[in-house]
């Protein structure tokens, strides 16, 4: 703590206020000081671990890498920066525990400990969410959000768990019999980003315990914090020792990442994160041939036609876009409003956003937290300087935020006059930008949002079914939200096409991607 505490820059001007840039976005400026209280509290709590957990146990090293709170850039943990030696022990710690896991517990029982790890995770739902907004900086009540929808996908795959149902088939073979039997893939490899620290983790978990398979989790290196604090939950829920295992890393994270991949004693890789790097994991994986599923980067087009309320179109926009400030593979890259509705559509989505309040993800006014590195300013200062020099108008922000509100704060900014010349068009700015195209026709704006390499979450507003029916089946995306920004759900596959990977999590697809389907024949007759 001595350590932490003496490493703060404290903060001159605490508990003032600020009006950020020329948006008019207020924001609070005593972000240091709640970090500080905030990780006091974590401290005394359980949850709080900076260890990696192998077999069970939790591994520390004397080398280290530092966890910062990205709205203050305050340290915030000292966690073991775990390498290959470590990997390899988590390897086979999580081999031994697949070996007896797989084959001696029920899926009734399984089904028991995600139920018992649900009820632990909801228990401690505010340590945890403290932990996500202090290594991630998304507001509280957010993170609150983050913990039960993490959480969401235990109860899910409890109920999955006994439902992996075989087949009895109908063989050409005079004589014989056959049947399908679903098994467990094997130890599981599983590499999460940083925006969902918890429901990343848990979408993926969750399932492969359903499914019996153990796991090796490499959290990102922004936030360990919350997979570590899972993973003790999981032991205390009954989950045996290795089934779920937690190596944090930071300067063997290219190593450990091909390591992961080759390894043929894993034998499935789950990857949720960029595409470049999904590519460099698949081409690392051929040599082991494992089982993969990979949801990578969105480029999500939101779409209002004319004959929508606009003021619910434009609550459902606020929402699918500046969710964890605009830092979800799902937020809305490209907003594509019809012409006759755009300046009513562009004025209010500008209204509200004028109301938003950045700060500490501690202060209770903070409605929009910071993002996460520097690189992802600049890519949010690349895309609104481009937009402007092709022409696009700033209706609100445009700016990174005053200093007073933090290093890592980007005023949450609306464009319009956005066109498929600029870069937001093409890249997505996984930051808080909103850019909105003006279009005429159906068919323009079908063509326009799918001239992308990307395939994740599209969205339509319309009140006329057969266009529901008629855009849904043209949109080249892996999920399209109909008349709400939010699709996010336990109970529906999440996934994308394209550049934005295979494989789908959540839902009753979910479980497939961690069991094997086996054809049992039978011959001999005798019956
Ligand atoms: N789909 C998502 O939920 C999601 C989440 C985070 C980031 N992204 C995408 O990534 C972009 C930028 O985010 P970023 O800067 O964190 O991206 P990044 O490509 O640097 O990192 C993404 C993830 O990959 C891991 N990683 C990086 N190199 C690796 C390697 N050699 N082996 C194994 N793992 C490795 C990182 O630890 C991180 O968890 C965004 O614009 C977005 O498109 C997507
Ligand atoms: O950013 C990736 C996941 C987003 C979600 O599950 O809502």
């Amino acid at each position: 703590m001595q350590r932490l505490l003496a490493s703060v820059p404290r903060c001159s001007n605490a508990g003032r206020r600020a009006v950020v840039g020329t948006s008019g976005i207020r924001s609070v400026s005593s972000a240091a000081t709640r970090t500080l209280d905030a990780l006091e509290k974590l401290k005394k709590g359980s949850l709080y671990k900076e260890a990696g957990i192998i077999g069970g146990e939790e591994v520390t090293l004397s080398k280290t890498f530092e966890v910062l709170d990205p709205a203050t850039l305050q340290p915030v943990a000292q966690v073991p920066d775990l390498g290959l030696p470590e990997l390899d022990r988590a390897i086979s710690a999580a081999s031994t525990a697949f070996s007896s896991f797989s084959t001696t517990t029920t899926a009734f029982e399984r089904a028991a400990m995600l139920n018992r790890w649900h009820a632990l995770v909801m228990a401690n739902q505010d340590e945890l969410a403290a932990l996500i907004t202090l290594e991630n900086g998304k507001p509280l009540a957010e993170a609150k959000g983050e913990v039960a929808y993490a959480a969401s996908f235990m109860s899910w795959f409890a109920g999955e768990a006994p439902r992996a149902y075989g087949d009895v088939l109908v063989p050409s073979v005079a004589g014989h019999r056959a049947i399908t039997i679903k098994q467990p893939v094997g130890v599981v490899g599983i590499l999460t980003p940083w925006n969902f620290p918890a429901a990343m983790i848990t979408r993926k978990t969750a399932a492969a315990v359903a499914a019996g398979c153990s796991v090796v989790i490499k959290p990102d290196a922004e936030t360990p914090l919350t997979a570590i604090a899972l993973a003790k939950l999981a032991l205390e829920a009954g989950i045996p020792p290795g089934v779920i295992n937690v190596v944090p890393t930071k300067s063997a994270l290219a190593e450990v990442g091909r390591t992961l991949c080759e390894d043929v004693r894993l034998r499935k890789l789950s990857f949720t994160g960029s595409t470049a790097v999904g590519q460099l994991l698949m081409a690392q994986s051929a040599s082991s041939l494992k089982k993969l599923s990979f949801e990578l980067g969105g480029n999500a087009p939101f779409i209002v036609f004319e004959d929508v309320d606009i003021d619910a179109a434009v609550a459902a926009a606020v929402l699918c876009k500046f969710r964890g400030s605009g830092q979800t593979c799902v937020c809305a890259n490209r907003m594509y409003v019809h012409a006759s509705v755009y300046d009513e559509f562009v004025q209010k989505l500008t209204e509200v956003v004028k109301g938003f309040k950045l700060g500490s993800g501690f202060d209770a006014q903070t409605t929009h937290g910071p993002l996460i590195h520097a690189r992802a300013i600049e890519k949010v200062e690349r895309h609104v300087a481009d937009a402007v020099a092709k022409g696009a108008r700033v209706e609100v922000g445009g700016e990174r935020a005053s200093a007073e509100v933090g290093p890592h704060f980007y005023a949450p900014t609306i464009v319009s006059g956005a066109t498929s010349e600029m870069a937001v068009a093409r890249e997505e700015t996984f930051g808080p930008l909103a850019a909105v195209f003006k279009f005429e026709t159906e068919e323009e704006v079908v063509r326009q949002a799918n001239e992308s390499d990307v395939g994740l979450a599209s969205y339509v507003f319309t009140k006329n079914i057969a266009r529901v029916m008629r855009v849904a089946e043209k949109l080249e995306y892996g999920m399209v939200g109909v008349n709400t920004g939010i699709i996010s759900d336990c109970a529906a596959p999440f996934g994308g096409v394209k550049f934005s990977g295979f494989g789908r999590e959540g839902s009753k697809y979910g479980l497939d991607e961690y069991l094997t389907v086996k054809a049992v024949t039978i011959g001999g007759g005798g019956w």
